[in-house]
């Protein structure tokens, strides 16, 4: 995730925000502004989440070889004697997403939902809030999410031309929300955020799930997730992978790797599923959906690090399990060192096989989307899984290549994608299915 953006979307320092051209008026509509010494008055985030047991066979086949403690760098939610894996503390969030989006469907109907606080949301900051925007400044805003989302992501732009317009849209609000929490990381104004910056982000993002957005981008998602069953808590997780990004620069294990690819990445999936919606004709646990959700998430990221190896190290950083690498007789000196060897190649095999696995773990779960949604997602999969591909095609040379998808590939990627958008969903498949009572 190393941005090249220009800086549009760049959050300005809270001083300069007032006169932001994208805040709102003041008093036709309610604005929350930051202030520098902000400090959270309303900090449910510092809770402990709630602990719920999850028998070994439901956890995810994928990575139930992670058995490594949590170490440094875990959310500040979670206790520092949280032994937990991170698979499992993922899990807990997962299941919290996956009864919030059951019982909006359970409800069946198009009102809001009242979230009972000690049921299945992490906070009370779910729906329950639908801001005063006036609907001139909405369409607006949500104009401006589109053109942000063309200009930095064109093919996924495209994908979500088949999407409803409440849908399309509000997927355009969640990518401007990532993106500019991710820019605050990997953007031009990186080197002067610091955790306080990131804390005064988050209260932002508590205020706006109160249906007080503070600008124009913000009302946009305020609006998103007054409509559609989502939850506070992926969002604040992904601001806690950019707080991660800020101190830590070497991860011990695939464990720690896991919670940080869950933070950056699987919990844009997460964020997503509620809007995109389940096929009626699924068979499938609205939770072994979230957890293919999650799933491409994490192959992305971790495509993502095993593509930019050279350019990190460059920046000082590894992203590789040490552990792993220690397997393979390397350390991270070769890392720096940058020369492809044996032992190299057959690290990254390995990585890449386990990354594959995770893509194929994602793909059982797109058909059973709303047949709206799953064009942009195969895309998404189908073309960041190539990205794998190119890296064998480079000889695993991360270090001075980068891997890429050529435009040919990506133009037949799309038709490809299309087509496996028609498949209704598999009545027989290997996800979680629902029970006879539940269906
Ligand atoms: C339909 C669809 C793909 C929806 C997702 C839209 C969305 C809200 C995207 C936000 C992406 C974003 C800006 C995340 C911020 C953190 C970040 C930058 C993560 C990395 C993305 C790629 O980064 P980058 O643009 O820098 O990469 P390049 O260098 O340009 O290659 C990530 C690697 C993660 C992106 C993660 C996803 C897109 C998750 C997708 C999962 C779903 C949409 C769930 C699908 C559901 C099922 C059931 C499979």
């Amino acid at each position: 995730m190393h941005a090249s953006w220009a800086s549009p979307l760049a959050i300005r320092p809270a001083h300069d925000a007032r006169n932001s051209e994208e805040s709102l008026p003041r008093g036709r509509h309610p604005v929350a502004f930051l202030s520098t010494s902000a400090t959270p008055s309303h900090c449910s985030h510092a809770e402990a989440p709630k602990v719920i047991f999850v028998p070994t066979a439901q956890r995810r086949r994928t990575t139930s070889h992670c058995k490594a403690a949590i170490v440094e760098g875990g959310p500040r939610v979670s206790p520092a004697h949280d032994l937990r894996t991170s698979e499992e503390r993922v899990y807990d969030v997962v299941l919290r997403q996956a009864a919030l989006m059951a019982k909006r469907v359970s409800q069946s109907s198009p009102a809001l939902i009242e979230v009972e606080k000690d049921d299945v949301s992490s906070s009370e900051l779910t729906l329950n809030f639908t801001p005063e925007i006036s609907p001139q400044i909405l369409e607006e805003a949500y104009t401006r999410c589109g053109e942000v989302c063309a200009e930095y992501a064109k093919t996924f732009y495209l994908g979500t031309m088949l999407m409803t317009p409440e849908r399309q849209r509000a997927i355009w609000a969640i990518y401007v929300w990532c993106r500019r929490t991710d820019e605050l990381v990997d953007g031009p104004n990186a080197p002067h955020i610091t955790p306080a910056a990131l804390n005064r982000w988050e209260q932002r993002l508590e205020d706006l799930f109160r249906g007080r957005p503070y600008d124009m981008l913000d009302a946009a998602l305020a609006d998103t997730v007054a409509m559609f069953p989502i939850d506070i808590q992926p969002f604040r997780d992904m601001i806690e992978g950019m707080r991660m990004d800020l101190i830590k620069t070497r991860y011990e294990n695939f464990d720690e790797l896991y919670l940080y690819c869950y933070y950056v990445a699987g919990t844009v999936g997460l964020m997503s599923v509620p809007v995109m919606g389940i096929d009626p004709l699924s068979r499938a646990t609205t939770e072994s959906i979230y957890n293919a959700a999650l799933a491409l998430g994490i192959a992305n990221q971790l495509t993502n690090i095993l593509r930019d190896v050279g350019e990190d190290a460059r920046r000082g950083r590894i992203y590789l399990p040490k552990d792993e690498l220690e397997q393979f007789g390397l350390r991270e000196n070769d890392v720096f060192a940058g020369k492809v060897t044996d032992n190299w190649r057959a690290f990254m095999k390995d990585q890449i096989r386990r990354a594959r696995m995770f893509f194929d773990e994602a793909e059982r779960g797109v058909t059973h989307l709303d047949k709206d949604s799953r064009w942009p997602v195969w895309a998404s999969l189908i073309l960041y899984r190539q990205i794998l591909d190119a890296i064998e095609a480079n000889d695993y040379d991360n270090f001075t290549k980068r891997a890429y998808v050529g435009k040919w590939k990506k133009l037949i990627s799309l038709p490809a994608a299309y087509g496996l958008a028609l498949l209704p969903p598999a009545r027989h498949s290997s996800l979680g299915r629902k029970t006879a009572t539940c269906t």
